[in-house]
């Protein structure tokens, strides 16, 4: 847990040079038509330019005469991007509240999120990732009904996995799992088994919390996991002749019955939802033993910010510390 913290205390220091100010380009208009369209633009730098200085009235005003928040400039930077980068938390309010998308990407794969981040701007951050987290759980409730009424766009347990060295992809060549991850994953195997005993594992990807919890020689090793080729290769690579593990191959939600109580459990499942999430949760009273340690992963602000290297990880850890307020990752049973 220690380390799931100071990994959250090194996000805060890191610093990158914020981009200056954009100058307002003059328009050259060639003809007539044009000449509304390129007001309409001026208006649109105005807000970019107005976002960068943190000039919140300036801003207000702009937006009430409409000036279109969703407007990329020439270097392909949204006005909330611009506030972001110089994490100015006021106008990032202002133009959320307007309707600015906290998910644009500007060229180069950023999204506002990235930018407050890179940036060391803590309280910006905040508020997008607060803006993220409620859209992410409006669309995952919207999408959780939409399947519960037969209109699924695809089911993950039901589609190809593609495996390489560094990682898992799907169907559709969405990373299931990275390589990158692993000292994330490392760190809760190190949580969950700090007391030793029984582990549960929900969720096998590329094996690296596995690999990371068979370090600590765990009395028993409970894994489960439902893509059919995931468990294939699970057989394959040996995993089914270790004399601690015990495979379930299914979904959580199908294989509760089998589970008994543990030490260390954790959590880790790609395709799901938060409220699967949530679901998981209700069960833990039952299936973590008294003094027992709970640790979860879960992508919850997709599209805020980038998967990458270390940058991730932090993101990740900074999400799971803003659902359970004080940066703790992990649940202790009673
Ligand atoms: C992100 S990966 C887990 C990565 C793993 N923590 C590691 O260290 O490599 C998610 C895994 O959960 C599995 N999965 C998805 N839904 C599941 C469910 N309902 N029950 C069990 N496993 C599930 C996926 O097939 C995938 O292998």
């Amino acid at each position: 847990m220690g380390d799931v913290c100071s990994i959250r205390a090194q996000h805060t220091m890191i610093q990158a040079t914020p981009q200056p100010c954009p100058a307002i380009a003059p328009k050259v208009i060639g003809f007539k038509q044009n000449k509304e369209r390129a007001a309409m633009a001026n208006s649109e730098e105005s807000l970019c330019k107005a976002a960068c200085e943190g000039d919140v009235e300036k801003v207000k005003s702009l937006i009430d005469s409409g000036a279109d928040v969703t407007y990329f400039d020439k270097e392909g930077l949204t006005p909330l991007m611009h506030a972001a980068n110089h994490g100015h938390a006021q106008v990032i309010k202002a133009l959320l509240d307007a309707g600015a998308p906290w998910n644009s990407l500007s060229p180069s794969n950023l999204s506002a999120g990235d930018f407050a981040m890179e940036n060391g701007h803590q309280a910006a951050f905040d508020l997008l990732l607060n803006t993220g987290i409620q859209a992410e759980l409006i669309l995952g409730t919207i999408a959780r009904k939409e399947n519960a009424k037969g209109n699924s766009d695809g089911d993950y347990l039901e589609d190809r996995v593609n495996f390489s060295e560094d990682k898992v992809m799907d169907s559709e060549s969405k990373a299931v799992m990275m390589a990158w991850e692993k000292p994330l994953m490392e760190a809760h195997a190190k949580a969950i088994c700090s007391k030793g005993g029984h582990m549960l594992n929900i969720g096998f990807g590329m094996g690296l919390v596995d690999t990371a919890i068979q370090q600590y020689a765990p009395t028993s090793h409970t894994i489960v996991e439902a893509h059919p080729e995931v468990y294939d290769r699970m057989l394959h690579s040996g995993w089914g002749e270790k004399e601690n593990v015990k495979i379930i191959f299914g979904r959580w939600q199908d294989v509760l019955s089998e589970l008994e109580s543990f030490d260390g459990i954790f959590f880790d499942t790609y395709g799901e939802y938060y409220e699967d999430m949530r679901e998981f949760h209700q069960h833990l009273p039952k299936l973590l033993k008294p003094g027992g340690i709970y640790s979860f992963f879960n992508g919850l602000c997709g599209g805020l910010f980038r998967r990458r290297n270390l940058g991730g990880c932090e993101t990740q850890i900074l999400a799971i510390g803003y659902i359970l307020p004080s940066c703790l990752s992990i649940y202790r049973g009673f």
